[in-house]
């Protein structure tokens, strides 16, 4: 398996096409050789830094929105912990991100996607990946270096382009299996986003107004932020502290970081990588 370091501190391995950290090697590849989805699967999908935190938190709640605070299972643990315990996503930690098409085409289970523009996606890993892999140490990854291994594809789970272009055509070509959702879309027009996630879900309620603003309020980054498990607990299977998965959430963030020309050469393979595709991944 061709191997690299990332950023100069985890090796990462490539396995068909796509990087994982080596640590997860062996479970990835049992997952890929053992998957066996069932009819009523649904497999929660993204690359890292997307919005999968906000996804997982989303469908929760859709799917138990009839529990008292004290049941509300996200008050006590991240988002990450709570949903690959739920029926939609039985899979082991971490597993989620595995690029997959292969499996959504010969499956009959279905799939919900959330893809994020690549700048602020770019941006969001250098903040999360610099205070995961430095510690906090006093000299953080350069954001230059970053976008150049974003640009190459050697980054977890990455290529990014060819994760979301394989998904974003598999939602064409089966819309009634892959639901593709944008984290920009979610923010400008969170209820019809959510009426959409959850009629795709097949949730009762999807077209109640108090319900959309439950599921939405329970979901908010303001909210899960502020919880003390988010504050001061940590994941530990991914030995992370929660907090690292609570940033902003702001669309259009990397304008505060990314130089004309780090922006630029972005923005030239995103027009590249996506050319015929259909797809936009503006902020
Ligand atoms: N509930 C909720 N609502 C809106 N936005 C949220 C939410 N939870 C997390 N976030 C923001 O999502 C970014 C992290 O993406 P992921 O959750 O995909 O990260 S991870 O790959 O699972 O670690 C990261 O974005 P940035 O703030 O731009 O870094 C988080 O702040």
């Amino acid at each position: 398996m061709p191997k690299q370091l990332f950023w100069n501190s985890h090796e990462i391995c490539q396995i068909d096409g796509f990087w994982y950290f080596v640590e997860g090697t062996e479970r990835i590849a049992a997952f890929r050789s053992g998957f066996e989805p069932r009819n009523d699967d649904i497999l929660l999908t993204s690359f890292t830094k997307t919005g999968t935190t906000w996804l997982m938190a989303l469908c929760y709640n859709i799917l138990n929105l009839d529990d008292d605070d004290e049941e509300d299972r996200l008050a006590k643990k991240n988002p990450h912990e709570v949903v690959p315990s739920l029926e939609i996503n039985f899979l082991e930690d971490g597993v989620q991100r595995i690029y997959l098409p292969e499996a959504v085409r010969e499956s009959g289970c279905r799939f919900v996607y959330v893809a994020r523009n690549p700048k602020d996606t770019v941006v969001s890993m250098w903040h999360f990946y610099n205070k995961l892999l430095t510690r906090g140490g006093p000299k953080p990854f350069p954001l230059e270096g970053a976008v150049e291994s974003f640009c190459k594809g050697a980054v977890p789970f990455g290529p990014f382009y060819e994760h979301v272009v394989g998904y974003w055509k598999e939602s064409k070509r089966r819309p009634e299996e892959v639901l593709f959702l944008k984290y920009e879309e979610l923010c400008r027009e969170p209820k019809e986003q959510v009426r959409k996630l959850a009629s795709f879900m097949g949730a009762s309620g999807d077209d109640d107004e108090v319900v959309v603003e439950k599921v939405l309020w329970r979901s908010s980054l303001g909210r899960l932020k502020e919880l003390e498990v988010n504050k001061n607990g940590t994941w530990e299977t991914a030995r992370a502290p929660n907090a690292h998965f609570f940033r902003k959430g702001m669309v259009g963030d990397w304008k505060n970081y990314l130089t004309s020309q780090m922006a630029e050469r972005i923005d030239q393979l995103t027009c590249l990588k996506l050319q015929g595709t259909g797809l936009s991944l503006d902020d």
